[in-house]
C-alpha cells in the first residue's frame, strides 16, 4: 500500500517537473525572441525613395505660369529649365524638353526611364521628383537647387576667386561621390551621359549636386554641348560599335571638370585636355593652375588632383580609373585638407 502511494507521488513529481520544464522553455524562447526584435529592426533597409510622381500637364502649366519666360533659369541641350511653384508653395525646377527631341524619341520609353532614374537618392545628386507627358510634351520635375552651377562660378563669374582651393576640392570630392553613387550605388546603375561643369549645381553650403543624369537617350549623337565632355570613343561606331555613353566616358567628363577646376579654363571642345596634359606631365604648374587661385603652401594635394585628372582623360577606356577609385582619392585629399 505504502509502495503504491510512493509510486503515485513519484509520478506526480516527475510530471510536475516535466510540465514546469516545458513552461520554462517556452518562457525562455519567448524572452529570446523578444530580445531579437531590435536586431531585426536594425537590419531593415532604409526606406526607398518613392518612384516619380506623374504630374498632369495642367499642373505644370499653372506652376510655371504658362511657361512664362520670366521663370526661365537656364537653357540646355535637351530643354529649357523653369522655376515652378506648385500647390502648397513647393518650389521645383521644371525641364521642358525641346519639341525636336520629343518627336525623335516619341517611342523610346520616356516614362519608363524617368521612373527608373527617379529612384536615385544621394546628398550629391539632384533628385528627380516627377515627370509629365502629353502630345508633343515631355517634362522633368526636379528638386530646385538654390545656387548656381559650377560652370557659372568658374567661367561666367568675374569674381572666380571666390572659389578658393578648399571650395574647389570640396566640390570635386562631392561630385565624385554623386557619380560614384550613380555608377555603383543604385540599381540599375545610371550612366550620366554628359558630365560637365554646368551639370554640377552648387548649393548654399557649397555642396556639389550632380544633375541631368541618365538623359542621353534623348539626343545621343547631338554634338553641341557634348563635344569635349566625352571621350573620342564615344563618337566611334555608333550603335553596336562600342561607342556611346558608358561609365568610362563619364569618368573622362569628370576628368575634364577637374582640369577646369584646376586651370579655371573652359573645356573648349576638348582643347583643354590637349593643352593640360603636357603641362601636368612636365610639372609646369605655374602655367597650368588658375591664376585666380591662391596657391596653398602645401602644393602636393594640387599635384595629386592634377594626376587624377590626367588619368581620367589621358588613358583609353580600358585603363581609366573607376569613379569609385577617383572618389576615394578625392575624399582622402579633402580629409587631409580639413585637418591642416
Ligand atoms: N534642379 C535645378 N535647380 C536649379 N537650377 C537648375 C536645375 N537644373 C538646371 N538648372 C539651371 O538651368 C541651367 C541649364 O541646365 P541644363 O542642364 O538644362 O543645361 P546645361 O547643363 O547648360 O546643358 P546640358 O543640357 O547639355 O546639360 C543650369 O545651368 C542651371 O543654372
Amino acid at each position: 500500500m505504502m509502495n503504491h502511494s510512493k509510486h503515485v507521488a513519484y509520478l506526480i513529481i516527475i510530471s510536475l517537473l516535466c510540465t514546469s520544464t516545458v513552461i520554462l522553455g517556452a518562457v525562455l524562447t519567448l524572452i529570446l525572441l523578444c530580445k531579437k526584435k531590435p536586431v531585426q529592426t536594425q537590419e531593415t533597409p532604409p526606406p526607398t525613395k518613392p518612384s516619380a510622381q506623374v504630374y498632369p500637364l495642367t499642373n505644370i502649366d499653372v506652376a510655371t505660369d504658362g511657361f512664362n519666360h520670366r521663370r526661365i533659369v537656364g537653357e540646355g541641350r535637351f530643354g529649357t529649365v523653369y522655376a515652378a511653384i506648385f500647390e502648397k508653395g513647393q518650389i521645383a525646377a521644371v525641364k521642358r524638353i525641346h519639341s525636336r527631341h520629343v518627336l525623335s524619341n516619341a517611342g523610346f520609353g520616356f516614362s519608363r526611364i524617368l521612373r527608373s532614374i527617379s529612384l536615385a537618392q544621394h546628398p550629391n545628386i539632384v533628385p528627380i521628383i516627377g515627370y509629365s507627358e502629353g502630345p508633343g510634351e515631355r517634362i522633368i520635375v526636379m528638386e530646385f537647387v538654390g545656387m548656381v552651377c559650377l560652370d557659372y562660378y568658374l567661367h561666367q563669374n568675374s569674381d572666380g576667386a571666390s572659389l578658393d582651393w578648399n571650395h574647389r576640392l570640396k566640390i570635386a570630392a562631392g561630385a565624385a561621390k554623386g557619380l560614384e553613387y550613380l555608377h555603383e550605388g543604385v540599381a540599375p546603375n545610371i550612366i550620366h551621359g554628359c558630365v560637365k561643369a554646368s551639370n554640377i549645381l552648387i548649393d548654399v553650403n557649397f555642396c556639389a549636386r550632380v544633375c541631368d543624369y541618365g538623359l542621353s537617350f534623348l539626343a545621343p549623337q547631338e554634338k553641341r554641348g557634348l563635344l569635349g565632355h566625352v571621350d573620342d570613343e564615344y563618337w566611334d561606331g555608333g550603335l553596336g560599335g562600342g561607342g556611346g555613353a558608358c561609365k568610362e566616358s563619364d569618368v573622362y567628363g569628370f576628368g575634364v571638370v577637374l582640369l577646369e577646376l584646376l586651370s579655371g579654363r573652359l573645356c573648349d571642345e576638348g582643347r583643354l585636355v590637349n593643352w593640360s596634359l603636357p603641362l601636368i606631365k612636365e610639372k609646369r604648374f605655374s602655367e597650368f593652375l588658375d591664376p585666380r587661385l591662391a596657391i596653398p603652401s602645401e602644393i602636393l594635394p594640387l599635384v595629386r588632383l592634377a594626376k587624377v585628372a590626367s588619368a581620367c582623360v589621358g588613358n583609353s577606356r580600358k585603363s581609366r580609373p573607376s569613379i569609385g577609385q577617383v572618389a576615394t582619392i578625392l575624399s582622402s585629399l579633402e580629409m587631409d585638407e580639413s585637418m591642416t
